[in-house]
């Protein structure tokens, strides 16, 4: 997440709330090639899909930590504009899927509005691939923030990915190369308000839940409120929310549903939601900065060969539907999200045997 500075002003994440086990990565033992490190991140993208990815100790980390601050900032600021000033700017699924989405647009999984506010800005809008579109002031003055964050996001996003391709025992850019930044896709940054509980009321679900559709998702927030439904341990109990605590200089990373395709199941996706901050953090507002990376538009979504992965034929990735675009995949998938069929699960997370 961000700074030790952000953490201060607001009460502790309850020490009494029960929390999901996820590790924590060192960013700079990564970018050292460290074996034992890199083998501890695949762990995590095979069984719990989540990890967090300790930033200090390096530049690109400690820059990427500085941006964060500043976009948690921008986000507060954009919020703060006038409902009919942000208005101007709202999504228009499934023409634009980007700009503003406004408090209850969506719903949640028991129908009532969903309790979060966001802008969309995609990376090809500020990369030049795509036409820029109006911006509302406070994100035209920061562009170049908004550019820096990109920057240091992708070298993170590169080395996790080449960690994951030689993981997978696959040539080392396999990953990499189907979703670099100079090509098209629907990779976007999300800034998110959740507003702070004011009745009894809100303590509910804010975002409903759900797993994420693209390759890799790097969150930053500092108050509690994500939850994730872990894998039940034997198979038989029935597995329990829990909140995912938010640490200083750390970022959550978890894989999407493209990951869990190309790799036939290897790569978990795991199901989330987010509701309100636990104890004493409820009363605020809670920010988030999520960077959700998808395919290239034109990529293949068919499960790669080779490596260590399963051979999909007749399995569940083998589906002749998935001989499709990455950018038509994706548009299946809204579809069928708005149309209520497909049911949300976790996926992925097969057993490898003899690794
Ligand atoms: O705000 C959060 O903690 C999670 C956001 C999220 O899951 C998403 O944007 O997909
Ligand atoms: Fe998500």
């Amino acid at each position: 997440m961000v700074s030790d500075s952000l953490f201060e002003a607001y009460p502790p994440f309850p020490v009494d709330t029960p929390v999901a086990s996820l590790a924590k990565i060192s960013l700079t033992k990564l970018f050292s090639q460290d074996v034992e490190e890199s083998k501890a991140m695949f762990e995590c993208c095979r069984t719990t899909g989540f990890f967090l990815l300790h930033l200090s100790g390096n530049e690109v980390g400690e820059a990427l930590i500085r941006d964060l601050d500043s976009l948690l900032d921008l986000t507060k600021q954009i919020m703060n504009l006038p409902i009919a000033e942000k208005m101007k700017y709202h999504a228009k699924p499934p023409e634009r899927l980007f700009g503003y989405k406004s408090l209850g647009f969506m719903k949640t999984e028991t129908n009532q509005p969903d309790r979060c506010e966001m802008f969309m800005i995609g990376q090809d809008e500020v990369n030049g691939l795509a036409p820029m579109p109006e911006y509302p002031t406070p994100i035209v003055e920061r562009l170049p923030l908004v550019k820096s964050y990109l920057g240091h996001a992708q070298d993170i996003l590169h080395v996790v990915c080449r960690i994951m391709s030689m993981s997978l025992r696959l040539p080392i850019s396999t990953i990499s190369s189907k979703q670099l930044p100079e090509n098209r896709s629907g990779t976007l940054i999300r800034l998110i308000k959740y507003p702070a509980v004011a009745s009894e009321s809100d303590r509910r679900t804010s975002l409903l839940p759900h797993t994420d559709m693209g390759t890799i998702t790097l969150l930053a927030n500092v108050l509690g409120g994500l939850q994730i439904l872990p894998p039940s341990v034997d198979g038989n109990e029935t597995p329990q929310w829990l909140y995912v605590k938010p640490e200083p200089n750390c970022l959550v990373v978890n894989m999407g549903d493209a990951m869990v395709q190309w790799t036939a199941g290897v790569l978990r996706s795991n199901m989330h939601r987010v509701t309100f901050p636990p104890g004493p953090q409820a009363p605020y507002d809670r920010y988030s900065v999520a960077f959700l990376v998808r395919a290239t538009a034109d990529a293949d979504m068919r499960s790669l060969k080779g490596g260590i992965i399963p051979d999909a034929a007749g399995g569940d990735f083998d589906n002749e539907d998935d001989n499709i675009t990455a950018s038509e995949w994706e548009k299946k998938k809204n579809m069928a999200l708005i149309q209520g069929k497909d049911c949300v699960r976790s996926t992925g997370g097969v057993p490898l045997e003899g690794i």
